[in-house]
């Protein structure tokens, strides 16, 4: 079966028209990180949020949460939490949300492997690189040689695009590919990208 994708980064009502008319897996707002360019106040992403039809994952993108914000995100009806930064258990006592866990990959990969020993409730590793959204990746081959551990859903981010995506899913073989600036034009999300984005997606398996 297919890798799914998801198209972070959604910041207009005309990128919620593509995404329902292209239907990704998975749909992300980033939230709470006002350094980003794609940051939403979490109102807005709500709203934003609430127009993506039902069968697409909406999912919360953020750095460091504290515990009552991640309480509000779950209130909102967000799908999935996905965490940057630093992650405060405390989240789990306090929310069923389900989380994706980032390890955004700098030097070594302690971020994946702790990751993929937290409890069930973090269903996923977002394996990204080294700056959230910046459009880079990572050394593939070097990390996908020190990966043995695997026991949660993978998702490939950073730097993916419509020329390097068939790439990325032969080496990494992840449940779903994470795609942000690689789709984007001069204003937004670029419809054209997205749709060759994930045409390569599906002809690539
Ligand atoms: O997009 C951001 O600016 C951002 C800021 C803070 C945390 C996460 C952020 N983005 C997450 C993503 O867009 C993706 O999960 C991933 O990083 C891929 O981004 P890109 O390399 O631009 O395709």
């Amino acid at each position: 079966m297919s890798a799914g994708v998801k198209i972070c980064g959604l910041t207009t009502k005309q990128d919620i028209a593509y995404i329902n008319e292209l239907k990704p897996k998975a749909a992300g707002f980033v939230v709470g990180y006002p350094k980003s360019k794609r940051n939403l106040p979490l109102s807005e992403a709500e709203l934003l949020m609430k127009e993506v039809d039902q069968e697409i994952l909406k999912v919360a993108v953020t750095v460091s949460p504290e515990v009552a914000f991640a309480m509000e995100i779950e209130e909102a009806g967000f799908d999935v939490l996905q965490i940057h930064g630093e992650f405060d258990k405390r989240i789990l006592d306090e929310c069923k949300i389900t989380i994706w866990r980032a390890a955004n990959i700098k030097e070594s990969l302690d971020a994946y492997h702790e990751a993929m020993k937290l409890p069930k409730q973090v269903k996923a590793v977002v394996l990204d690189g080294a700056n959230a959204g910046g459009g880079k990746t990572f050394d593939w081959e070097q990390v996908v040689s020190e990966i043995k551990e695997r026991t949660k859903l993978l998702i490939l981010a950073g730097g993916l695009n419509r020329d390097n995506v068939a790439q990325g899913i032969k080496t990494f073989h992840p449940d779903l590919v994470d795609v942000s600036s690689g789709v984007e034009g001069t204003c937004g999300k670029d419809r054209e990208k997205i749709q060759e984005f994930m045409t390569e997606v599906t002809r690539n398996g």
